[in-house]
């Protein structure tokens, strides 16, 4: 029996019990009515699903002289300068500081989301940080809300319960864990509510309900607050105090906590100016304030305190970070915390035991993801084709555009398919043919894949899949769509054009035509992989024009094209596919119809050889397609893969660093 309602009423009631006291700062003790920390970890207790699954060790992290670094065409800036500080398991952190301190680069760099420009050290359990074993241990949640737009809120918790718990649980397990993440965020009412019709704070507790599916022992979180009301807001922190009482390393960047949200946090990281100016427990804050001179009211809240302080102060950020030593002093203010505030779950010695034997267990797993390749595949695909089927409005403008594109070419170009004064306008014909399908799929890659990107660098930096799953499952879940509908529009425009009606040359044209298509795609992706909409819209275009220009050169002097020119059109996939279009329709071709004296082109080899194509085989038009196809998708391909993986990036800079100082 599911214990869910109970798991609701604990935290509702330890948040509500919370709100309602006055409790002093340093903590209460707990005397049976009012909140204490002892109440949450009962409350926590409720948590069932979530805690059968901690079993992983705890893992603390330090980092020191840690430095940021940007360059611009303006030189170079420094955002973080040489900060320390250190975060605990079984505490619940909160990164404070007025806006632009540098919060969200220190949480990208101790998460691995930012590599380049960085300096310092950062180890993990005594450890050197080891990224493919730390991203197994942590989750980390953006400050963007990028959820799935068409699907409920119970099928994107399920498909992301999937593919980070894999086998480890069944289907019915599963769901108890969903559902308690639901409850306990306040998204349980919403389960069948579609993302994209959430609120903005309903989305932000779904992308953190999201990451806490496999209940990572490491959880980052930028600005998990924005946008929800101070319920919400104290719901989930006090969630996440309860998941830092199982033993996870949780911290957060918040804003403006208010008074009693603040002390819910054990400990404080105040960063200004790209300074530390103070690391320790949440309680001691104030005490360290006033021993510095900053004496703050008893009716004001430290953090807002605190921030005025830094904001008011120019000399105050350097005054306390020289006072902490930019956070190297926060292991000696840390001891000050009296005994029993703060749970000690290991010692050092022995986490760094559990930790080097974990470390061990995980590089010696082949496996890098919770899931395999196959069923990555599987549940990405259905989830690709579930938002594709449910973006009505998408499907009935492609299907429109189809048609309506049809019946304009046909048209245009009514019955002049056998007419053998009519060739070059038939070969308009198959020109626009080209055009229609290139740019139709070009575009649409283009234009929105910038934004799918976005949402696959979260999921693939949380680990979710592999980038090869995802990439299949991309390149052939569009593909059904796309020959259905451009089957649709030769169906149409074929034989409204006049084209010879024989089964054999219509399926030469339809493939010759669909492989124009996805080798567009193909394209579309590059671009869109490695621009933004703003630039792939120029790009896109930009790249397609001379490609176009290419395709037709030589009509009309086909033997006399320069063998540079030759050359050229050879680079250009949309000769390939007007040339496997006009093979489809002239080769082997009886004469056409001549209703005047003297029809020139009535013998299809004189139309094909002006052309410049009466030496091109039907079957290497297709195989440069394809070839072509493959060639765009590989590079797209590994423009995504530069563009999500740090690493990638940090080795080639390297490479680029060590080229330049042995020139
Ligand atoms: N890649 C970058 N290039 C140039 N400047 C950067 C880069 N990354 C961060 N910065 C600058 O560093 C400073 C700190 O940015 P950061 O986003 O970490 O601030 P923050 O403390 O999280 O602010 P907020 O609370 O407003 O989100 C800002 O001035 C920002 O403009």
């Amino acid at each position: 029996m599911s214990n869910i309602p109970l798991v609701r009423r604990a935290i509702a009631g330890a948040a509500l019990a919370h709100n309602s006291t006055s409790e002093p700062l340093d903590g209460s003790p707990d005397d049976g009515n009012r909140w204490t920390p002892a109440a949450l970890e009962r409350a926590g207790s409720t948590l069932k699903a979530l805690n059968r699954m901690a079993k992983r060790p705890p893992v603390h992290i330090l980092f020191e002289d840690l430095g940021f670094t940007v360059s611009s065409g303006k030189g170079e800036r420094r955002i973080l300068h040489s900060v320390s500080g250190e975060f605990r398991s079984g505490e619940l952190t909160c990164i404070l500081g007025p806006s632009g301190a540098g919060k969200s680069t220190l949480l990208d760099i101790l998460a691995g989301y930012t590599s380049i420009g960085v300096d310092g050290r950062i180890t993990v359990n005594g450890h050197a940080r080891d990224m493919r074993v730390f991203k197994k241990l942590s989750s980390y949640i953006m400050q963007d809300d990028l959820l799935q737009p068409r699907l409920t809120v119970k099928e994107s918790m399920m498909i992301a319960a999937d593919l980070k718990l894999g086998k480890e649980l069944g289907k019915p397990e599963k769901e108890l864990i969903v559902e308690e993440i639901l409850q306990t965020l306040g998204l349980w009412d919403h389960v069948n509510t579609m993302s994209q019709n959430l609120s903005g704070g309903q989305s932000k507790r779904l992308s953190v309900a999201l990451e806490l599916v496999n209940n990572p022992p490491i959880i980052f979180l930028d600005e998990p607050t924005t946008g929800l009301d101070v319920v919400s807001i104290r719901h989930l922190v006090v969630l996440l105090r309860l998941l830092s009482r199982q033993g996870r390393t949780i911290i957060c960047t918040i804003h403006q906590p208010s008074a009693s949200l603040f002390s819910l946090f054990d400990r404080v990281y105040v960063l200004s100016r790209g300074l530390c100016c103070y690391q320790g427990a949440a309680p001691l804050l104030v005490p360290y304030l006033s021993e510095i001179g900053h004496v703050c009211p008893t009716t004001h809240n430290p953090a807002d305190f605190v921030l005025e302080t830094l904001l008011g102060n120019m000399d105050a950020s350097a005054q306390m970070s020289e006072l902490c030593q930019n956070g190297k002093l926060c292991r000696r203010l840390d001891r000050i915390t009296r005994d029993g505030r703060r749970p000690v779950l290991h010692s050092d010695e022995s986490i760094q035991r559990i930790f080097v034997e974990l470390v061990a267990k995980e590089q010696m797993q082949k496996m890098e993801f919770p899931t395999s390749f196959m069923t990555q595949f599987t549940i990405l695909i259905k989830r690709m084709f579930t938002q594709n089927i449910r973006n009505s409005l998408s499907l009935w403008i492609q299907l429109l555009h189809h048609i309506s594109a049809a019946v304009l070419l046909g048209g245009i170009f009514f019955l002049i398919g056998n007419d053998g004064n009519a060739p070059i306008a038939n070969f308009k014909f198959c020109v626009s043919c080209v055009v229609f399908f290139m740019y139709t799929h070009i575009m649409i890659p283009v234009l929105l894949f910038p934004m799918e990107l976005r949402m696959l660098r979260r999921e693939y930096f949380n680990r979710w899949y592999s980038l090869k799953a995802y990439y299949a499952a991309l390149t052939l879940s569009s593909l059904p769509f796309m020959v259905m509908l451009g089957i649709l529009f030769l169906i149409i425009s074929y034989p409204m054009s006049g084209q010879l009606l024989e089964w054999d040359r219509f399926i030469l044209f339809s493939i010759s035509g669909l492989m124009t298509a996805i080798c567009s795609e193909g394209l579309g992706l590059l671009v869109g992989s490695t621009f933004s909409v703003t630039n792939g819209s120029i790009v896109g275009p930009a790249t397609a024009a001379p490609l176009l220009a290419l395709c037709c050169y030589g009509m009309g002097f086909g033997p006399y094209i320069e063998w540079i020119m030759k050359w050229f059109m050879s680079l250009s996939y949309l000769r390939y596919g007007l040339t496997g279009l006009c093979l489809a329709l002239y080769q082997k071709r009886p004469l056409m119809d001549c209703n005047v004296d003297f029809c020139l082109y009535a013998d299809t080899k004189i139309l094909l050889r002006d052309l410049g194509m009466a030496n091109d085989n039907y079957g290497t038009q297709i195989a440069s397609l394809f070839g072509f196809t493959v060639l765009y998708r590989l590079v797209a391909y590994f423009m995504l893969r530069y563009r999500l993986t740090t690493e990638y990036k940090s080795k080639f800079m390297n490479y680029v660093t060590k080229f330049l100082k042995h020139r």
